[in-house]
């Protein structure tokens, strides 16, 4: 378990970095398959490095506020503006895997074509992306490598696959949200996700247990054992 602070203790101490991520989400008409209702879109990202996590990134707060710098990492990984203030905060941490990290989460409810635009933006990249196609041709074109081998290194370095919906519903043999659980997640973004979806009231208490409980249950077959 991650040890929570204050955002007013994390800003006091020295020597540490800090990472702002955000989950946003919305309700949502959307039926899966045309007869499941949905209910909700839980945006989170796939990482360069195969991981699950949200958006967002390392922030210097003597530079910026922390919502400043997160509203500037979704502009340059999605390319959308997207207004983040301090009363969207709900927790800070300090980071169980990296030393002298706190980790900053903040939640933002937005509508259902807000979420479709993110998702949709997210999908082109960032929106600086034509100009640094641009430098990546003239790179390309003096380091005599192709065009695509740089587009590959240039899209790592975003470090950002794609927005991915979080499945909030059970289908059968743990289809849905305890399949998304059994995955690997960076950091403390999976219990992020679970103390999100419990305050936001997406889910009860009772579906998060059995999530939980079905993904563990995933992982270790999965793994070989059957304890
Ligand atoms: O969704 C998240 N929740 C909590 N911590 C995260 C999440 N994503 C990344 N981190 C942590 O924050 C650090 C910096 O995040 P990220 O990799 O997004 O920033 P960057 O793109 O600015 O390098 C990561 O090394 C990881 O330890």
């Amino acid at each position: 378990m991650a040890e929570q602070i204050t955002r007013e203790d994390a800003l006091t101490r020295e020597g540490y970095r800090h990472a702002c991520h955000i989950m946003l989400y919305g309700d949502s008409s959307a039926k899966l398959f045309g007869k499941i209702p949905i209910k909700h879109i839980v945006l989170m990202q796939m990482r360069f490095d195969g991981l699950l996590g949200f958006p967002g990134g390392l922030v210097n707060p003597s530079e910026e506020t922390l919502e400043a710098g997160l509203s500037r990492e979704l502009h340059e990984e999605v390319g959308v503006a997207v207004p983040v203030g301090v009363d969207n905060h709900v927790s800070s941490c300090l980071s169980p895997s990296c030393p002298r990290l706190i980790t900053h989460f903040y939640i933002k409810k937005m509508t259902e074509s807000e979420l479709k635009e993110m998702e949709k933006a997210a999908v082109a990249t960032a929106t600086d992306h034509g100009l640094e196609v641009k430098t990546l041709s003239v790179i390309s074109r003096v380091c005599k490598c192709t065009y695509k081998i740089l587009l590959c290194i240039f899209l790592i370095c975003l470090q950002v696959l794609g927005m991915v919906r979080v499945p909030l519903y059970f289908l059968k043999n743990g289809g849905g949200l305890p399949y998304f659980l059994s995955h690997s997640f960076i950091s403390n973004s999976r219990a992020q996700l679970l103390s999100a979806l419990q305050r936001c009231g997406l889910l009860s208490q009772g579906e998060l247990e059995k999530a939980v409980r079905q993904a563990e249950q995933m992982r270790r077959t999965r793994s070989g054992d059957p304890h």
